[in-house]
This record gives structure tokens, sequence and C-alpha cells, in this order.
């Protein structure tokens, strides 16, 4: 019988209502209770390892989950955590750096409605975590909607349909039915390694969303707080030079030793910053350039390789890698 480990941090799944409005409440034996009868065998051990809502979900929180799951990795063929929906994205992205080459699944749920109401998606979403913890295949995933999303690939598009994520540029790992798991066949699980944790992070990173008329000025303000500053700039990854010239900033930000990385307000099919004038007069061996991923694996990815490099040319290089299935290699 497969042994798993569940972990809680909170989120709505665990939420009550409270004066305020939902506050996280239940522990990791209350959601169990909700749940009936599982259609798979296992054992379950659960550890609460905090009891927040993810937007309150801080950097070295993930060090806190990364270091839970190693710790306990030899002990449980895998695991889960259940996580609020609002960071749950790019916590699932962190994890999938800080522990590379999991040759068991880490699988992160939630729910959009708390597991005590009547309509709630958190029976189905933790049963369904559950089962694909006893898969035979490695890394890290978001089980939510019958869906299986790879860790570095999902954003959360929207606040309260049941189908919160969708996994971008990337196809669904797997669907999840009643009786069978559907996967993918264009994707192939990793072969077997060994787990290597590496916690260390630099958190000094920003995310500025270009728009009309954002000041060059702010700029500024950024470059002795931030070590890595990203970028969302417009369609295929176009900076304004005209009027306003925030690509002048940028330069001045990298010529202060600051990492830039280039990414798109656009969802889906990332950046080709070779198109336009507007994004060909970016120094494209200056800048780090995100390809297809997005911004909730980036901010986790950069602050991981700040963690180990400030050197501009190792972090472009290692960000520009893939890792965990961050990147499409199209490019
Ligand atoms: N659905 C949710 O879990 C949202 C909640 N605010 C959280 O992220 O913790």
């Amino acid at each position: 019988m497969k042994k798993l480990m569940l972990f809680t941090t909170g989120g709505t799944v665990a939420s009550l209502e409270g004066e305020n409005g939902l506050v996280p409440e239940l522990h990791a034996d209350d959601l169990l209770s909700y749940i009936p009868e599982l259609n798979v065998r296992c054992r379950i051990d659960t550890k609460e390892l905090m009891n927040i809502d993810s937007t309150n979900m801080q950097p070295e929180f993930w060090i806190d989950m990364a270091n839970a799951i190693y710790e306990n990795y030899d002990q449980y063929d895998g695991f889960i955590i259940t996580h609020g929906t609002d960071t749950m994205a790019y916590t699932s992205a962190a994890l999938s750096y800080m522990l590379q080459d999991a040759s068991k699944p880490i699988v992160v749920t939630g729910s959009q409605i708390p597991i005590s109401y009547s309509k709630t998606d958190a029976k189905r979403n933790i049963s369904d975590a559950i089962r694909f913890a006893c898969e035979d295949i490695g890394g890290v995933y978001i089980v939510f909607d019958g869906k299986v999303i790879q860790g570095t690939r999902a954003i959360k598009l929207r606040t309260k349909s049941y189908d919160a994520f969708e996994s971008i540029n990337y196809p669904y790992v797997a669907s999840m039915h009643d009786d069978h798991i559907d996967y993918n066949k264009s994707i192939h699980n990793q072969k077997k390694k060994h787990i290597q944790l590496d916690t260390s992070l630099c958190t000094d990173v920003a995310v500025v969303k270009l728009h009309p008329g954002i000041k060059p000025e702010f700029f500024d303000c950024l470059k002795d707080l931030y070590k890595g500053v990203v970028v969302e700039s417009y369609g295929s990854g176009n900076v304004p030079f005209q009027v306003r010239n925030i690509l002048a900033k940028l330069i001045e930000l990298i010529e202060h030793g600051v990492s830039v990385v280039i990414t798109t307000q656009c969802l889906e099919e990332g950046e080709d910053m070779g198109i336009y004038e507007v994004g060909r007069k970016i120094d494209h061996n200056r800048v780090v350039r995100s390809k297809n991923m997005n911004t909730e694996a980036i901010v986790p990815k950069l602050m991981w390789v700040l963690g180990k490099t400030t050197d501009p040319k190792k972090v472009k290089e290692m960000m520009e890698t893939s890792i965990a299935a961050d990147i499409t290699l199209y490019f």
C-alpha cells in the first residue's frame, strides 16, 4: 500500500467564515475527515506546516515546504500540499526549482470553495490529488478541477470558477476521471533520478508591468532595492523608447548590476523580441529572455538563480535553460 504525506498550509480549502470573511481554521486531520471514501488504497500521514491565506505566502515559506518534503522524502511514496489558490502557481513553480529531479509526485491542490460548504470543490480536488500522488511519476504538479498541470506552467486565471487554473504554453499533463487517469501522450515521465534540494533564494526581485504613461523615473527607485527586475513588456517583448524612454532606464538598471528579464503581458506564446524595432532595440545579449515562461515561474526562478550567482552572464544562462519543463525549447 502506498504511503503518502499530506502537508497543509491553509487557503480557502481550510477556511471557515469568520467575523471578517473567510479565514483558514481547519487542520490537516479535519480536512481528511471531510473526504468520503477514497477510491485508492493508501495510508496518509498529515502535518500542518502553516495555516495562512496564500495571499500572505512568502518565499521563506516555500523553503519550509521544500525542506519538509525533502526531510520526509524517503519515508513516503508521494506528497500532497494543500494551499490557497491565490499564490499556488508561484509555490508550485518555486518547489519545482528547489526540489529538482524528484522521482515521486509532489502534488499541490486547494479549492475555490471551503471544504465545509455543500458546493465545495475541495473534496474532489483533494481526492484527485491523493490519487495522483499514488502514481509512478516524478515532479511537482498542481491537481485542480480534474486537471494535472506541470508545476512551472500554471496560472490562476479565474477568481471564482472551479476551473481556476490553466496550463500556459504547455499541455495538461493528465486529466483525472472517476476510474482512470488520462495522460497526455506527448509528455514523457522523466527517468528516475535522485531528488536534489537547493533552497538558496535571493528575494530581491520585482515585477513591473508596463503601461502607457509609466514614468521612466520609477525605474530609478528599483536600482538599489532589487537585484532582479522582471519587465512585463508589451506583445512579443516590446519596450517603449519614445517620449517616455523606458528602454534607456532598463539599460541603466543593467549597468547598475540588476538582472532584467523581459517577458510579455500576453499570457500565451511567450516573447519573441526579434520581430519589431521596439523589440530589436533591446540588447538581447544583456537582458534575460523569458522565452515562453510565465511570470509565476519567472519570479521564483529568478530568486533561485540570484540565490546562487549575480554574475550577469551566468544569470542569463541559468534563466534561459529549461528547468522542470518551464521553457518549451522551440526558440
Ligand atoms: N481559493 C483560495 O484559496 C483563495 C485564498 N485567498 C487563498 O489563496 O488562500
